[in-house]
């Protein structure tokens, strides 16, 4: 049975692309089924070109799918686009910080347009930027950051309004590991705070430490779906890769340890 009270409860959801009036048009997605649980992490996977990114425009209402029931945090997200873009926040693969303004200002600037009130804002940007670990860096240019603190400091504006669901497309695509720690760290806050969070990711390892729920994709339709441990059952003996008890993550952090690099 479907959870009516998910943040995200979307059957059958179809999304085809015109590609001219002489041929088919391409179906990106195809019938597909999801659900992501306030309090929980949900991990959806799928090779280059499954959908990933065309289901997350889904969810925000930048898309409107051709066919399929659709309700995120209970909304319709085309109709009620301006209440739902108040109460979710999107970190999309390209970050969509000012090169130009400081870690501070992006953070102020952000939380100016959603309506945060002066008296608020000086406090909550200032914990946003401990939270990303960005204190001793609010004055710099977000351009001279590197693509750790980037993908930090993204996070954060993301973070701090408070969304009710967190969207993350790709969250540590190129970070090191220190940020990676870091990174992982804080979405599992927002889920242990009782919030849903639906991320997209092709590194199995981030699936596996952070996964509640695990939504596999290929093709623009569903392959799999369930917890780890019902996934990983579902493999014969036979086809499963060993992996050492001490792996090549470990070995870096041990010897590299886990302080945040610039
Ligand atoms: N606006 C568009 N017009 C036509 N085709 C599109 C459009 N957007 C996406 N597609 C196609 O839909 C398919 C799914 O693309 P999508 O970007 O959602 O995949 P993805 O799973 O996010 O891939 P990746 O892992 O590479 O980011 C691809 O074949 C892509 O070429």
């Amino acid at each position: 049975m479907r959870d009516r009270q998910a943040a995200v409860d979307a059957a059958g959801v179809t999304v085809e692309f015109s590609r001219g009036r002489r041929k088919e048009p391409y179906r990106a997605l195809d019938t597909i089924d999801l659900e992501a649980r306030h309090g929980e992490i949900t991990c959806l996977l799928g090779p280059n070109g499954s959908g990933k990114t065309t289901l997350m425009n889904v969810l925000t209402g930048l898309l409107r799918p051709g066919s399929g029931e659709l309700r995120v945090l209970g909304l319709d997200p085309v109709a009620d686009r301006r209440e739902l873009l108040r109460r979710i926040a999107l970190v999309p693969q390209e970050t969509s910080l000012y090169p130009e303004l400081t870690a501070r200002e992006n953070l102020e600037f952000h939380a100016r347009y959603y309506g945060l009130a002066a008296g608020q804002l000086r406090v909550r940007v200032d914990e946003t930027l401990e939270l990303v670990q960005l204190g001793g860096r609010a004055g710099d240019r977000a351009g001279t950051f590197s693509g750790g603190m980037q993908r930090r400091l993204a996070l954060g504006k993301a973070l701090m309004m408070k969304p009710e669901l967190l969207l993350l497309d790709e969250p540590t695509l190129g970070v090191d590991v220190q940020s990676r720690e870091a990174i992982w760290t804080r979405i599992e806050e927002v889920a242990s705070e009782g919030r849903a969070v639906l991320l997209t990711t092709n590194y199995m390892e981030e699936a596996q430490r952070l996964g509640h729920h695990i939504t596999i994709i290929d093709q623009g339709a569903n392959v799999v779906r369930g917890t780890l441990s019902e996934l990983t059952a579902q493999v014969p003996d036979v086809e499963r890769v060993e992996v050492p008890a001490v792996g090549l993550q470990d070995v870096f952090l041990h010897f590299t340890g886990r302080g945040l690099r610039n």
